[in-house]
């Protein structure tokens, strides 16, 4: 995540360096400053060169923070695109296969972490050479009292070194347990209708809540140890600013030091604070970064859908034969799952309605998946216009489908842009068209598409889909019951279609089923036959035992 910035943390660094070197040089100025002043030599230019210092050393260290600040936020920035974009390239079903609110908090949460460790490590190597330069000069001032010094630095590095990798793990288990929370929050909150009526509440909420606890538990486990590590690392400076002092002052008393070296050499000790809580810091902040790095590096492993396939010279589509038709298909949805559709040969008119009925697992809607490619098949093959779908790009296949699906229908914004989801260029007049199409003539599209009943969300993704004629119209039919004028709205579209072009169905309704062209039986991932209502119901045993669970029982007028 670093790496493409890394001319951005050079300068840091060169700059952080700077300030360090200015920072160094205080202490041996301010000793020729009192060595002047008691020799009795003009103070003017140790003084001047002192406040230059300060003055320079002020300004690099404004420039590099405000540097590597703009850094960090251009590291979360790039994390939360890159995570986002890989998101809408994923696989469909590999995508949902995880929990929604945990895929959110990745793109909020983790990459929030990275903020404060994105300076960490040019604040590492410049809090190094800090330490470096500040023990080097102590040593050039006094060696004895550079020994007294470096003790106190190594045993609170001892001790820094055992506990700091205690926080990444705290953080790691914080972060784990805040995409769970995520994750229980936004399914409770979608479903927050069901788990008021089964009145759930409490112990949802405490299911979250529980969660919540999780993470500040470990998150004050983090707390704790960077708390002591902190701690130590003052009073360790503490300590030995002391010892220093009485080392330093008994060694001046015996003549085998300036008073003004012991002054230079204290100042060093109070600067060595500066890079021991600096490396402290971005210890700290590196171990929670590497965490929620980690974290994000997992959702690599959620794979993409294949790019485009090369441009080459495109055999002529027939337009004579079926729009789509599959040639033995097996597909599963994973390599340990048995296959979901085995052996499925279907072919798909251009003109008519095709309506897929079996019983629940049949595979109907893996056959839509397959035409939308949410799913690649094992064996045999799909063909749009006769070509082989591998010879389609993705997006080749889709803008030839519209597709309604049969759950969440419809998208946060209002009606209007829910209708403009597909052809963002629709005029106003083709989305009066669709909605006159539906029957919502009505309705004003300005109006949130939440805030309409369950019948006219239907009918309003169903007028999405027919926006722009597509050529095959694929509905996915709700299973939830809808008035009468919506299933008469949804099958005079259905009806208007066919006309003109390719309707497939999953029918869930028997209106649906009996207004089909052909109907195509699915049972057990396998077409078990195909025909019209007639004569289906006249020789298939499962259909007539389908139509009947449909209501249709012996009335014999529909037959
Ligand atoms: N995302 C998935 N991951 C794993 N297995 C799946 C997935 N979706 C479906 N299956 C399995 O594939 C088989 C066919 O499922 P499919 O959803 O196509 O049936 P369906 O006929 O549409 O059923 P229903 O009418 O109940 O929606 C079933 O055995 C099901 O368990």
């Amino acid at each position: 995540m670093l790496r493409p910035h890394r001319r951005t943390m050079l300068l840091g660094l060169i700059l952080g360096l700077a300030a360090n070197a200015a920072g160094l040089a205080t202490p041996l100025v301010t000793k020729w400053v009192l060595d002047s002043f008691s020799g009795g030599i003009d103070l003017a230019r140790p003084v001047a060169v002192l406040a230059c210092l300060v003055v320079i050393g002020a300004a690099i260290g404004l420039w590099q923070w405000i540097l590597m600040g703009t850094l960090a936020e251009q590291i979360v920035l790039d994390a939360r695109t890159s995570i986002v974009r890989r998101y809408f390239q994923a696989r469909v079903l590999d995508l949902l296969k995880r929990p929604t609110g945990e895929l959110v908090t990745r793109v909020t949460s983790d990459t929030g972490l990275l903020h404060a460790a994105s300076g960490s490590l040019v604040g590492l190597i410049n809090a190094g050479v800090g330490l470096i330069g500040t023990l080097i000069l102590m040593g050039v001032l006094d060696l004895p009292l550079l020994a007294c010094t470096l003790a106190a630095v190594i045993v609170v590095g001892a001790v820094m070194s055992r506990l700091l990798p205690r926080i990444g793990i705290a953080q790691t288990a914080a972060q784990e347990s805040v995409g769970r929370l995520g994750a229980d929050l936004e399914g409770s909150l979608r479903a927050i209708r069901t788990v008021k009526a089964s009145r759930a509440e409490t112990r949802q909420s405490g299911r979250i809540i529980a969660a919540a606890s999780d993470a500040a538990a470990h998150s004050v486990r983090a707390a704790r140890v960077s708390a002591v590590v902190w701690t130590i690392s003052w009073s360790g400076v503490q300590l030995s600013v002391m010892l220093i002092l009485a080392v330093g002052a008994w060694r001046a008393h015996l003549g085998l030091l300036e008073v003004s070296t012991l002054v230079a050499f204290l100042l060093y000790v109070f600067q060595l604070m500066g890079p021991i809580s600096e490396l402290t810091q971005n210890l700290t902040a590196l171990q929670s970064g590497m965490a929620a790095a980690g974290r994000i590096n997992e959702l690599d492993a959620i794979g993409l859908e294949p790019s485009d396939p090369p441009a080459r010279p495109a055999p002529p589509s027939s337009t004579a034969g079926p729009v789509l038709a599959l040639q033995g298909v097996t597909a599963r949805y994973g390599p340990e799952a048995a296959p979901a559709v085995r052996g499925i040969d279907l072919e798909i008119p251009r003109l008519g309605h095709t309506a897929i009925v079996g019983p629940s697992g049949a595979g109907k809607t893996t056959v839509f998946s397959l035409l939308l490619r949410f799913l690649e098949p094992e064996h045999g093959r799909i063909l749009l216009d006769g070509r082989p779908y591998t010879e389609w790009s993705h997006s080749d296949v889709r803008g030839r489908l519209a597709y309604v699906e049969q759950e969440t229908p419809v998208l946060p914004g209002t009606i209007a842009d829910n209708l403009r989801f597909t052809h963002p260029d629709a005029t106003d007049d083709e989305v009066r068209a669709v909605l006159s199409a539906v029957r919502l003539e009505g309705i004003d599209p300005a109006l949130g598409a939440t805030d309409v009943s369950g019948g006219q969300r239907q009918r309003i993704a169903l007028a999405r889909a027919l926006l722009r004629t597509p050529e095959v119209l694929l509905l996915d039919e709700a299973t939830a019951q809808v008035d009468g004028l919506t299933e008469a709205a949804v099958q005079d579209c259905i009806r208007d279609r066919a006309a003109s072009g390719a309707v497939v169905t999953i029918a869930h309704r028997l209106s649906t089923v009996l207004d089909a062209d052909r109907i195509v039986v699915l049972e057990d991932g396998r077409v078990r036959a195909q025909g019209t209502h007639a004569d289906l119901y006249a020789s298939d045993d499962l259909y007539r035992r389908l139509v009947e669970a449909l209501r249709i029982g012996a009335d014999t007028s529909y037959v």
